[in-house]
Parts: C-alpha cells; sequence; structure tokens
C-alpha cells in the first residue's frame, strides 16, 4: 500500500514524516474524475458542486458532516455491470457496502439483483419492493429465524457457508413444504492481494467450505441427498478491494474444477457459479482500477476456457460488487473546526466527524484523498492528517493527505469515494450521530437516510 515519499519538504516540516503519501498534485483544486463521482465539478465561484448543487448550499441545508450520493453516477455504475455481464449472466449488488430503500429502488429499476446478509438487510430490502427471487442470502451464522424468513418469503437463492447450515436449512425448508434454491460457498484457497480483515478465500478464515482436502465435494454430497434443497451451484468470494484479476482467474479455475468433480461422481451438471464481488476503486489517483467490461471479459474468458476443456456446458455466471458500484458515488462533506500544526512533523486538521462515519482508516490503515470544496486556493500544499472528534488518537480519516496551507476553520473539506463501507459501518462512539445520506440527481437533494438525532438516542436507553 504505501507510496513513495514526496520529494519536497511539506511546509510544517523540515525533516519529512514517515507516511502513505506521493507528491501533491500539481493542482490541488482540480477534482480528480478518479476519485470523485461522475458529477462533481466546481462551478464559476470554484465551490465544489454534485449533481448541479454547490457543497455550500448542501451543508447550508443538510448540515456536516454528511454523505452525499450522486444517483445517476450509481445508476450509471449499475448499467454498466449490468450490460458488461449481458443477459446471460446475473449482477447481484452486495447490499452490505451501502443500503437503503431508495438504493433498492433504483436496483430494481436497473435491473440489478441483491446480495443480502442479515435479517435486517432481507427486510430492508422487502419493504422496497425488491422481489425476493432477486434476493441472494449470505451469511456465515444465519439464524433459524433469519433461514426460516429468507425460506417463507421465496429468496432465489441462500448460500450456504457450513455444514451445519445444509441440514438446518434443509430442515427449514422441508417443514415448511418448500425446495430451496442454494449455492454452497467455497474457500478455493487464494491468497487475495488486499488487507488481511478483508481477504477471505485463503483457509484459515470463517467464511465457506475449503475445496482442500475434500471438504467442499462432501458439502456437495450432503446437499445433493437433501428434499429440501435445491443445489444450483457453487460460490467463491475471494476478498475485497482487489486489483489484481489473478485471484479471480485461480477461483473460477477451481471452482470449475469442483464442478467438473460433482459431474464424475454425481452424473450432475450444477446450471451456476457465482464469482462474488470484491473489485477494487480508486481511493486516491494513484489507484488504477478495472472497468466492468474488462472484469467480464476475463471472467467469461476463463469460465469458458475452463468448462471447454473439462467437457462442461457452461454455467451461468453470477458476480457480487458492492464498492465497485456504491463506493465512487458519494462523499463525506465535512467542516474544519480546528487546525493544529506539528513543526517537524506535519498539521492536524480537525473535522466535525470522524470514525464514527468513516472506521476503515482506522481498521484497515485505508488511503483516502481530500479536498478543498467551499472555495479554491492558490496557497501552497501543506501535509495533513485529517481528524475527527472523537476521544480516540486512532481517530484519523485520512492518514496522509495534501491540502492548501491557508485552509481554515469553517472551510469545508470532503473525502470522495466513500459511498461504501462508510455509512453502513457507521457507529455511534461518544454517542456521536450518524450523518444523513442525501440523494443528489439533476439539481434537486434528498434525504434517503435521515440523520441521527439525540432523541434516537435516548429512545433506545431505555433506562
Ligand atoms: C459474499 C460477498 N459478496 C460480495 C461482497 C462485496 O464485496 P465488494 O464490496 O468488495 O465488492 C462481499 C464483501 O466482501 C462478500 O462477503
Ligand atoms: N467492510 C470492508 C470489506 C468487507 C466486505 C464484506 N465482506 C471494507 O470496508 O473494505
Amino acid at each position: 500500500m504505501s507510496r513513495s515519499a514526496h520529494p519536497a519538504g511539506p511546509r510544517h516540516a523540515d525533516v519529512l514524516p514517515e507516511g502513505h503519501y506521493s507528491a501533491p498534485p500539481a493542482d490541488l483544486n482540480v477534482l480528480d474524475p478518479k476519485v470523485w463521482s461522475r458529477t462533481v465539478t466546481r462551478d464559476e465561484r470554484g465551490v465544489a458542486t454534485v449533481g448541479g448543487i454547490g457543497v455550500d448550499a448542501l451543508a447550508e441545508e443538510f448540515g456536516t458532516p454528511a454523505y452525499f450520493l450522486d444517483e445517476s453516477d450509481f445508476r450509471a455504475r449499475c448499467r454498466a455491470w449490468a450490460e458488461a455481464f449481458g443477459k446471460d449472466a446475473d449482477v447481484f449488488y452486495a447490499g452490505k457496502a451501502f443500503l437503503s430503500r431508495a438504493v433498492v429502488r433504483w436496483l430494481k429499476e436497473e435491473g440489478l439483483n441483491l446480495d443480502v446478509c442479515s435479517g435486517g438487510e432481507l427486510t430492508t430490502a422487502l419493504s422496497a419492493g425488491m422481489p425476493a427471487e432477486r434476493i441472494a442470502f449470505h451469511g456465515n451464522n444465519k439464524s433459524e429465524e433469519e433461514i426460516r424468513t429468507a425460506v417463507e418469503v421465496g429468496v432465489g437463492r441462500i448460500v450456504l457457508d457450513s455444514f451445519q447450515e445444509i441440514v438446518r436449512v434443509a430442515h427449514i425448508a422441508q417443514s415448511l413444504g418448500k425446495r430451496q434454491r442454494v449455492q454452497i460457498r467455497v474457500t478455493v484457497g487464494v491468497e487475495a492481494h488486499t488487507h488481511e480483515f478483508i481477504a477471505t478465500a485463503h483457509e484459515d478464515q470463517k467464511f465457506g467450505i475449503a475445496l482442500a482436502g475434500g471438504q467442499a465435494a462432501e458439502a456437495v454430497r450432503r446437499a445433493l441427498k437433501l428434499d429440501g434443497l435445491e443445489l444450483i451451484g457453487i460460490h467463491s468470494h475471494i476478498g475485497s478491494q482487489i486489483f489484481d484479476m489473478a485471484g479471480f482467474e485461480v477461483s473460477a479455475r477451481r471452482v470449475v474444477g469442483l464442478l467438473a468433480e460433482v459431474r464424475d461422481e454425481h452424473g450432475v451438471e450444477l446450471p451456476e457459479i457465482d464469482l462474488g464481488g470484491g473489485l477494487g476503486i480508486a481511493y486516491t489517483s494513484d489507484d488504477d482500477p478495472r472497468e466492468p467490461h474488462e472484469i467480464a471479459k476475463a471472467l467469461n474468458e476463463i469460465v469458458g476456457r475452463e468448462c471447454e476443456a473439462a467437457g462442461l456446458a457452461t454455467p451461468r455466471i453470477s458476480v457480487e460488487p458492492g464498492r465497485a458500484i456504491v463506493g465512487p458515488t458519494a462523499f463525506t462533506l465535512y467542516r474544519v473546526g480546528t487546525i493544529k500544526p506539528l513543526e517537524g512533523l506535519r498539521t492536524y486538521v480537525s473535522v466535525d466527524g470522524g470514525m464514527s462515519d468513516n472506521i476503515r482508516t482506522a481498521l484497515y490503515d485505508a488511503e483516502y484523498s481530500v479536498s478543498l470544496v467551499s472555495r479554491t486556493s492558490e496557497a501552497e500544499p501543506m501535509l495533513v492528517r485529517v481528524v475527527g472528534k472523537h476521544c480516540e488518537s486512532g481517530d484519523i480519516v485520512v492518514r496522509d493527505a495534501f491540502l492548501p496551507a491557508d485552509v481554515a476553520p469553517g472551510d469545508l473539506i470532503a473525502v470522495p469515494a466513500t459511498g461504501a463501507y462508510c455509512r453502513s459501518m457507521a457507529s455511534n462512539y461518544n454517542h456521536a450521530l450518524r450523518p444523513p445520506v442525501v440523494a443528489v440527481r439533476d439539481g434537486e437533494a434528498r434525504v434517503i437516510v435521515r440523520r441521527e438525532t439525540e432523541e434516537d438516542l435516548l429512545r433506545l436507553d431505555v433506562g
């Protein structure tokens, strides 16, 4: 993850401090389209706008901190994924990245399916009208109640994650007089090049059933025997924020290998494979993510080739992008509160949010970028660390970045690419009020998830 050190000294340091940063951009006022959503630009005053609305007006109306989601960008990304994979494949948006009822309606309208991994996500999906047959239900420890609800409403598939769950889902389905469509999630033994906490296909972790040692083949054997289950395929998800296609290719090859084993042993060709999500996005200008059509091409080619070699009909492929759809579509808008230059180190810029609205920096050492958005500035670049207002020194939003040296209390700054795993992983640490999500499109802004209030907090605290 580490980048080369910036050759010129930052403003407040003679000695360059340790950090992950490259040289400041030639012009700090430029909002790099790589990391900002598609409609973001600056107006004639130099104020950043999204969907045609200035961030000053947005801050005035909705307050800060707040997430602003570029709806037309979200829809365009859904369409790009659907078109790249075509009619013979299915795209399931991973709701864990960010889910709300508006998002469910957009997905439905754009023809995407939905992956949920809890009863709460399932309820949200159903309450916004997502047809149950377009929902996949995941999780390594689904409760009996969650399984019962999923089977009762008729979800399109449940992804089985353990030997116990094979039996549990079969029993529940049978008791309801149903036959549930299921996939088995396997761990293919790939070391995905990403943070340890978000890699999921190596064997030593909680998800899935290992291909190694014949575990997955045994799971198939058991599932095929149970009347309550209709085994439709094999699932593999290798991790998240991955740029290198090699891991997906190995995964696809190994999953097809299992399909061939199943055919040889049982005379059954399972009709589907799901290759999960995990495609990386640009958090900084140094990141170079793949486009959906490149991913679709690579996966189709490898699956086609492997199936042909094994004499299998090509199964229907599905994928589950979360971050790659919603991540780039939103930014978090903050107001600067205090500024602390630490001589010889860096300048701490404190904002009105923090680790409660973006835990990813603290949790994964994630990298983000930041820009001054309420105005432009010709001041020289200054190395900053953007921190929140929590009672925790690890409360860092952007570890190392450059802002103009005249950044001041009252300025609005924004962190792009916070659409995924920020609001969905937000907390009430220090009794912070989780920020709203505001959808912006064609000159209109509307709250799709409202800001929490102190009354909300007190209502939960029943004394
Ligand atoms: C099973 C499964 N599918 C899809 C995803 C979505 O991943 P991403 O948001 O990285 O595309 C995840 C999360 O990593 C997952 O666990
Ligand atoms: N929450 C993680 C990714 C895990 C995805 C869910 N399996 C992130 O922010 O990167």
